[in-house]
Formats: C-alpha cells, structure tokens, sequence
C-alpha cells in the first residue's frame, strides 16, 4: 500500500519503510496525528517534491471517477491567499477568483488561472474550494447570480473552507448537490501563519468519497484532518473550537490588564502562564503584542465575533447554557463598537481598557 507522510518541514513524501512500521498498531498510536500514514491511491506520484497533478493526463473525474486535476480556489483574503498559493506551489492546476481582482494578481503570478465569475471557476475546475469571511457572503458566492452553483454539475465537488454555521453550510450543500456535484464542509483551525505553513486542521463533513478524493489536498495545506459525518458536524465543532478561543482571549485580557494594575509586569505574567498547565501558544504569541497594545491581524476580530454570534446561536438551538461565551461576545461586540473589527481579535483587551487607544 501506498503512504502520503508529512514531514516538519511541510514536504509531502511516500514511504514503504514508515508503511511497513504503520501497520503495526503500536507504532501508529505513537505518532503525532499530522505523522499518521494516510493511505492514498497507487497512482499519485512518489517523488518530492509532490506534485500530485501536474504530470497526469487531463482527465475529469466527471467521467472517470479518478483524481481532480484542476482546482479553484474563491476568496483570497487572509486564509484563502496562502492556502491558494501552497496548492500552486505544491504543482496543482490552480484557477482564482476573488471580488477584489487585485488580490488574484500575486497567486497569477505564481502560476494560477484567473476567471472572472465563480460560476466560471467551478465551470472549469474538477474540485472548487471556498475561503469566505462570513455565511452571507459565502452563500452569496455559491449560491447567487453566476455564483458555484451554476458551473457545478456530477463528477465536480465544492469544498467551503469558510467558517460559517451549519444551517448555511447545509443551504450550499442542498444548491451544490442540486446541480450533481458532491459537496464538503470543511472549515479550518489554525491561522494565517499556520495557513502559510500548510499546518491548518481541517473540520470536515459531507460527502465522504469528496472526502477521500480531496484528501491529498487538505494535506498540503494542512497537518491534520478530521471527517465527522453529516454536514454541519463540521461547522459546529469549528463554531465551539472558535468559541472557546474567544472566552479564553477574552480573559486572558482581563488577567494582563489585572496583572499591570496590581503592579506586576504583564510580561512576566505570560511567561509564568507559558509555564505552566494553562500554557497556550496563543497566550505567548500574542501576549506580548498585547501588552504593548498592538494587534498585527492575523485573525480579524469581526470573525471572532460572528463564530462568537454563531457558537451562541448554537448553543441556544440545544438549550445549553454558555453564560461565558456570551460574555466574552459582549466584549468582542464593544471592541467592533471602537473601530477595531480589522485588527486582531487580541484587540478584545481594548474593551477592558478605561480608554480606547488608537
Ligand atoms: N484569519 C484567520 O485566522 C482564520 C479565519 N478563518 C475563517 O476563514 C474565513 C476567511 O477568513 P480570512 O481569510 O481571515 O478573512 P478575510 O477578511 O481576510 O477575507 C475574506 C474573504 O471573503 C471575501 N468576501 C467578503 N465579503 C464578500 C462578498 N460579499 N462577496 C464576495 N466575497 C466576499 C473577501 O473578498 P475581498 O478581498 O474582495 O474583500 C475575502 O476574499 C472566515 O470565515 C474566517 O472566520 C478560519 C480560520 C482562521
Ligand atoms: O478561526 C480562526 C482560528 C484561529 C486559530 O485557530 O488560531
């Protein structure tokens, strides 16, 4: 059997000798998940770099059931640029769209195809991938006039890497399938350098055999990935993921501003917090941009707020209780009030703040 391994520095490679190993349970329970073999068809390539498609034949799995050979990628912000340019550099036949062209120019530069709709993207592509902000711009791109839907058809698939809630993923996959095509959801944590590093985690649901066909290439943009059944599994545990996040930034905030008020040095509070049971990379990540009230955006805090908005209307769909989270979402929604919805989520510590500082 064939292996697709990942090594640390983000190569993709095949191994008969870790095959071998593999096959002896001991051995797999012991490696981290993002070093577990995953099988793959015998047909991909087994030289590095991987470059999965660029040497095959062009042939559409609509009529052959066989690997993807051209990709689309819609929306090229944050997530979706690196993400995009991992799958051109990896060697996939890659088409872009974004509504501000100009974010397409540097992925055109590097390889890829351009379209100017993403009915004409999902029209010329094998698998599509979305990385929207929000689920009404995502449904807007699926769903609306020249949007996926319409250059959808059997043998393609859609994948929304989107951070949105079931209910809208589950109205793409009733569009998306409508047309014939299969469809996953497929949101992702980790951040932007994570997604620069093809270090995401992929939150999958949907169609398994869309699973399994596009495996290859969650692994290149990611370490790991989950598949969790029916859509919408997918959107609620990125949703409760995001929303624990969100609650621990937000007292994380408190604990630094807390710390600088009773007279000790907040730098030495992160250190102490890296130390020990509740050390987080994201406390010493940001930390120390925190205590010096800057925000580089990695993960802009109006997304933190709608998973925030999103994991309460969750919860509240099953009667359980998150007076936590629904406390940190007030703060989130103070720091929006400030301006501060395009810097960093870690911003949130500007709402705990007295006075807002520009
Ligand atoms: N940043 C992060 O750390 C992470 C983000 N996510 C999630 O991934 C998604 C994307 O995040 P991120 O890349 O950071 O966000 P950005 O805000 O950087 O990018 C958003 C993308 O959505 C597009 N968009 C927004 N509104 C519309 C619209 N009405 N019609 C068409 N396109 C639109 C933008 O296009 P344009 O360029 O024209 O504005 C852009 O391509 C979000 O759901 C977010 O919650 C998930 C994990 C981590
Ligand atoms: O949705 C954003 C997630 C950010 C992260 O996982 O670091």
């Amino acid at each position: 059997m064939s292996l697709l391994l990942k090594a640390s520095n983000g190569h993709l490679f095949l191994s008969s000798s870790i095959a071998s190993m593999a096959t002896c349970s001991s051995f797999c329970a012991q490696l981290p998940i993002h070093f577990r073999p995953i099988p793959i068809a015998s047909s991909f390539p087994t030289n590095q770099p991987f470059k999965p498609f660029s040497a095959q034949a062009s042939i559409s799995p609509a009529n052959d059931g066989g690997s993807p050979n051209t990709i689309g990628f819609l929306g090229l912000g944050i997530m979706g640029s690196p993400m995009a340019q991992n799958l051109i550099k990896s060697g996939c036949d890659v088409t872009v769209w974004n509504r501000t062209k100009s974010k397409c120019d540097p992925l055109i530069s590097l390889g890829a195809k351009y379209k100017p709709s993403p009915e004409e993207v999902t029209a010329a592509c094998d698998v599509t991938f979305a990385m929207l902000a929000d689920p009404e711009c995502a449904v807007e791109v699926a769903c609306g006039k020249h949007g996926a839907a319409s250059g959808m058809g059997p043998g393609k698939g859609y994948v929304d890497v989107s951070t949105v809630d079931g209910g809208t993923s589950k109205l793409i996959c009733g569009h998306i399938k409508a047309s014939g095509a299969s469809f996953l959801e497929a949101p992702v944590s980790g951040s932007k350098k994570p997604a620069e590093d093809g270090q995401l985690i992929f939150l999958t649901a949907g169609d398994k055999s869309l699973y399994e066909t596009v495996a290859p290439f969650l692994d290149i943009m990611g370490k790991s990935r989950f598949y969790l059944g029916e859509v919408g599994n997918g959107a609620a545990m990125k949703l409760i993921v995001n929303m624990i996040m969100g609650s621990m930034m937000a007292t994380f905030s408190e604990g630094l501003l807390l710390s600088e008020k009773v007279g000790l040095d907040p730098n030495v509070l992160v250190e102490v917090v890296s130390e020990g049971a509740i050390s987080a990379p994201m406390y010493s990540l940001k930390g120390p941009s925190m205590v010096k009230s800057l925000y580089p955006t990695a993960f802009p805090l109006k997304h933190q707020q709608k998973d925030m908005r999103l994991a309460l209307g969750l919860a509240e769909s099953v009667s359980q209780p998150t007076p936590i989270a629904a406390a940190a979402n007030e703060l989130y929604k103070v720091a929006k009030s400030h301006g501060l919805s395009d810097s960093d989520f870690s911003a949130v510590i500007e709402a705990l703040k007295g006075k807002v500082q520009s």
